[in-house]
């Protein structure tokens, strides 16, 4: 990857997406040298310094020396984090959020006058180049801003830039959409079990079959509906699967599901609890 806006990166807070997306970003070609980690506890900054060749710094050190500050905590730890970096970022350097539910504006009332502020909501797919990445500038993000964010999480996954009034919805779909397919994947694994199969032969024949449905509706440019068709023979055994999909309102559970993570999204807007 280019170097375009300024060289050092840091990572505040390297948890499970940060480390995904520290990870990614490394793979991608970014020189580890120019790359600044921060975490709560020092051993586990230590630990993935140590792994990945980078610099484990404390969050102000962060805030002073890196041109791009990803936070990465929860958003229940944001407001703490921005306390501490605040008084040290200045106004020309990147601030990228990746927590659900935090608008730019939060971030923009406690950074100096200016500051640009990219919103990002990443996915876990980062860590094998498959995420989906959701992005939306502030106030004071310049069109140079969000393609740099568009290029770093790009070399992780797609990127789609969207209006900040869905990023709420876009963490309910592909922020924790992942979770929903090994969810499924799970169950259906223990359905494999009540039918007889071995565990692992069952786990194997569920992800093959995700794995070859997801290609699918990735590439082949037909509908869900259509291909869904192509699977359901008449009389067979797939519409006896789906009538007691459709019995147990499989498809309104799904529509409140995603509804009830947008609206915890929403409820997380002030750092939440
Ligand atoms: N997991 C996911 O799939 C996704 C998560 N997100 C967002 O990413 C953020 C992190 O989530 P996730 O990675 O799952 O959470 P984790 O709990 O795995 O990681 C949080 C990280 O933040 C660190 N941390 C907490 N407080 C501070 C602090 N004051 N200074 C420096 N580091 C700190 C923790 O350090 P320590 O380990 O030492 O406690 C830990 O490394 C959240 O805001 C979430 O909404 C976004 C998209 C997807
Ligand atoms: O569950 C969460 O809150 C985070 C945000 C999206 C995915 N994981």
């Amino acid at each position: 990857m280019s170097s375009a806006h300024g060289q050092k990166i840091a990572f505040l807070g390297t948890g499970k997406i940060g480390e995904a997306l520290l990870s990614g970003l490394l793979r991608a070609g970014k020189d580890p040298a120019d790359v600044l980690i921060t975490a709560r506890r020092p051993e586990r900054a230590a630990e993935l310094a140590a792994r990945y060749g980078v610099t484990a710094v404390s969050n102000t050190e962060a805030a002073k020396v890196a041109d791009t500050l990803i936070l990465a905590v929860k958003p229940q730890d944001m407001g703490t984090l921005l306390d501490e970096l605040a008084p040290h970022i200045a106004a020309d350097r990147l601030v990228v959020s990746a927590a659900a539910g935090i608008p730019t504006a939060w971030f923009e009332a406690r950074l100096a006058a200016g500051t640009p502020v990219v919103r990002v909501m990443p996915n876990t797919p980062v860590l094998v180049d498959e995420g989906m990445s959701v992005i939306s500038g502030g106030s004071h993000a310049q069109e140079e801003h969000l393609e740099w964010a568009e290029e770093i999480f790009r070399s992780v996954g797609k990127v789609l830039r969207l209006p900040e009034s869905q990023q709420d919805a876009a963490t309910a779909l592909s922020g924790s959409g992942p979770a929903y397919f090994y969810f499924l994947v799970e169950a259906m694994t223990d359905a494999g079990i009540l039918l007889g199969l071995p565990r692992q032969v069952a786990h194997d024949l569920i992800v093959q079959s995700a794995v070859g449905a997801s290609v699918m509706l990735r590439d082949s440019g037909e509908h869900p509906v259509k291909l869904r068709e192509a699977v359901t023979s008449p009389a067979g055994t797939t519409i006896a699967a789906i009538r007691e999909l459709e019995n147990h309102g499989v498809r309104a559970a799904l529509l409140g599901a995603l509804e009830a993570a947008r609206d915890r999204s929403r409820e997380l807007a002030g750092g939440g609890k």
